[in-house]
């Protein structure tokens, strides 16, 4: 019997096309193996649209994509259209209306992989933490503005917004991941030194919630720190739970100490289901190097396999993470093409690579 399953792709700007298009391909090599098929629906989003248009992400069209199972995005940002005008209007816009109140950043140092923290990594295999970030709240909610803009006397405000239950029900995500982990460690990770009227509901929520999780063991770190033991002692990290900037800024860090943002995967997910969840690499649309097959797929294709997980298909996600350990195991000097990457990817797939 076959399930099938129907996913909204919106590939998106620069190089988000480029490796979702793979991520496809792989998901369609991984698919029948497990009983499962897709129906796409590919929406025509980002840059291109809002020039012919005016539109980013009209109603009607979220609308329909709510429809679907799942949400496999690219990325979203264009040099020729202002900065935010996308990122808010479409991508922030999915996150918020679809309530992906969490944001799920896993992060693995693979051998073979090169990372830059050289001789500090003593124990690859305990480089394996999870990032949880808030993904409907904090300063990205567009609660600010600006007056006597463009004077001397500008002045503006960008309101960073924390409910007791957009943070509780967070907090009690992390703690549930934390305690399903071989090491139940959490850390929360936050300012609330300075920030004290946010950090401090964090904080209280963290400790109420811990009460409910007697084997997680529980510790703070303020964000500057967090960032200095990423990088001296990524190790001691199991999960950690943050508001949604300091998510977005130490998961990119945690990308570069794992073998690089080409490599870093992401879930948008409603754990409520109220909603179809979104897959998407980490990375933005790096118009740097758009258009010229460069881009590595691998944080898409992965991010792939987070979405099967979602859907209930652990065996088939742990396939296309048992090939892409493989791949990025064997990876050798020699600079391969997005494509290559994926068809490699997918074939070790298809020649049904042992799950470890
Ligand atoms: N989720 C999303 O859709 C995101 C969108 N953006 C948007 O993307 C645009 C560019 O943002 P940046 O800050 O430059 O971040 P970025 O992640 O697009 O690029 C940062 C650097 O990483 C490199 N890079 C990114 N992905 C790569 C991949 N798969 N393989 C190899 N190299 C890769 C880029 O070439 C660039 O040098 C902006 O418009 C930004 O707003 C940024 C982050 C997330
Ligand atoms: C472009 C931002 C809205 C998103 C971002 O950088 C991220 O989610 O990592
Ligand atoms: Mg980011």
């Amino acid at each position: 019997m076959t399930t099938s399953f129907s996913l909204a792709v919106v590939g998106g700007d620069g190089i988000g096309p480029e490796v979702t298009a793979q991520a496809l391909a792989v998901l369609d090599v991984v698919a029948p193996a497990h009983g499962l098929s897709f129906a796409t629906t590919d929406y025509d989003l980002g840059a291109r649209r809002y020039h012919a248009t005016g539109e980013t992400l009209p109603d009607s069209v979220l609308e329909e994509i709510r429809g679907h199972d799942a949400i496999l995005l690219g990325a979203v940002g264009d040099p020729s259209v202002p900065s935010g005008v996308l990122e808010r209007g479409l991508l922030l816009k999915l996150r918020f209306a679809l309530d992906h109140y969490v944001n799920l950043r896993p992060s693995k140092l693979y051998s073979g992989v090169a990372t830059p923290l050289g001789d500090h990594v003593t124990s690859r295999g305990d480089i394996d933490f999870v990032v949880v970030r808030e993904g409907t709240e904090g300063p990205y909610v567009g609660n600010g503005g600006a007056i006597r803009v463009g004077t001397p006397h500008e002045l503006a405000t960008e309101v960073s917004i924390n409910t007791a239950f957009g943070v509780e029900r967070v907090v009690r995500d992390a703690f549930a991941r934390a305690q399903a982990r071989p090491r139940k460690k959490l850390t929360l990770v936050h300012k609330n030194n300075v920030l004290v009227h946010a950090g401090h509901l964090w904080t209280r929520t963290v400790d109420a919630v811990a009460t409910e999780f007697p084997e997680v063991s529980v510790d703070y770190l303020h964000v500057d720190a967090a960032t200095i033991f990423l990088v001296t002692d990524p190790a001691r990290f199991d999960v950690i739970v943050t508001d949604n900037l300091f998510g977005d800024i130490l998961t990119d860090l945690a990308a570069a100490i794992t073998g690089g943002i080409g490599l870093a995967a992401s879930g948008n997910v409603n754990p409520d289901g109220t909603a179809p969840s979104m897959f998407e690499p980490v990375h933005g649309s790096a118009p740097d190097i758009a258009g010229q097959s460069k881009a590595d797929p691998t944080a898409a294709i992965l991010s792939g396999g987070m979405l099967l997980d979602h859907l209930g298909f652990p065996e088939a996600a742990a396939q296309i993470t048992a090939a892409v350990e493989a791949d990025i195991t064997e990876r050798s000097s020699t600079p391969r093409s997005t494509e290559e990457v994926g068809e490699a990817i997918a074939s070790r797939v298809a020649g049904g690579v042992p799950v470890g």
